[in-house]
């Protein structure tokens, strides 16, 4: 697929809850990556920022609500058989209220730090998830997917913490 002259990317969330020694993964029930565990996390909607945005669906797809959510990364997805990148933003809390539970989207699951399913998550997820889980470093990424699957090329590297975040979308 030819790319146009300049692209606008599509705004996204992915918030990943830990517990100190488990990371708490959905197992995808429909739509984009189903069958994947991944953290939970979608469109970013007009009118609500990115943060907001991440907050809502952490509450829809797990049913909890995080204490706090720390911006961790900015991953851009680049597809040869999709017309736009896809600007994901990524989350970190280690505190919430309410109880994981079974939504529509995701069936949520922990896994310990060792055991985490790589083979049955998207193929980034290997190379930035070590950089969320060992400490407070953000991170920035670009990969690029063939097939939407198969992960042909990344770039991937810790970067200053700009929680800039908190604008909205109109
Ligand atoms: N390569 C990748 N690696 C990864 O870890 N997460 C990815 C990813 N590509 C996309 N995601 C995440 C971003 C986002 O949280 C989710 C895709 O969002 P969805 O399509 O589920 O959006 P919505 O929940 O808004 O969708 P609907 O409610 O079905 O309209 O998958």
């Amino acid at each position: 697929m030819a790319l146009p002259d300049c692209l606008q990317p599509k705004l996204f969330t992915l918030v990943l809850v830990t517990d100190g020694r488990r990371v708490l993964l959905g197992k995808k029930k429909r739509g984009f990556g189903e069958g994947y565990f991944n953290g939970f996390g979608g469109k970013v909607e007009a009118g609500e920022t990115i943060r907001d945005a991440a907050s809502r669906e952490l509450l829809e797809e797990a049913g909890i609500a995080a204490d706090s959510l720390t911006h961790r990364g900015t991953l851009t997805f680049l597809f040869d058989d999709r017309p736009q990148p896809w600007e994901v933003h990524v989350f970190h809390s280690d505190s919430y209220t309410g109880m994981p539970t079974e939504s529509e989207e995701m069936a949520p699951q922990w896994f310990d730090y060792d055991s985490i399913p790589y083979q049955q998550m998207w193929a980034d997820d290997v190379f930035w998830y070590p950089l969320l889980l060992k400490g407070s470093a953000c991170f920035r990424g670009t990969f690029h997917f063939v097939n939407t699957h198969t992960l042909v090329k990344r770039d991937l590297s810790e970067v200053p913490c700009l929680d800039g975040v908190d604008y909205k979308l109109c």
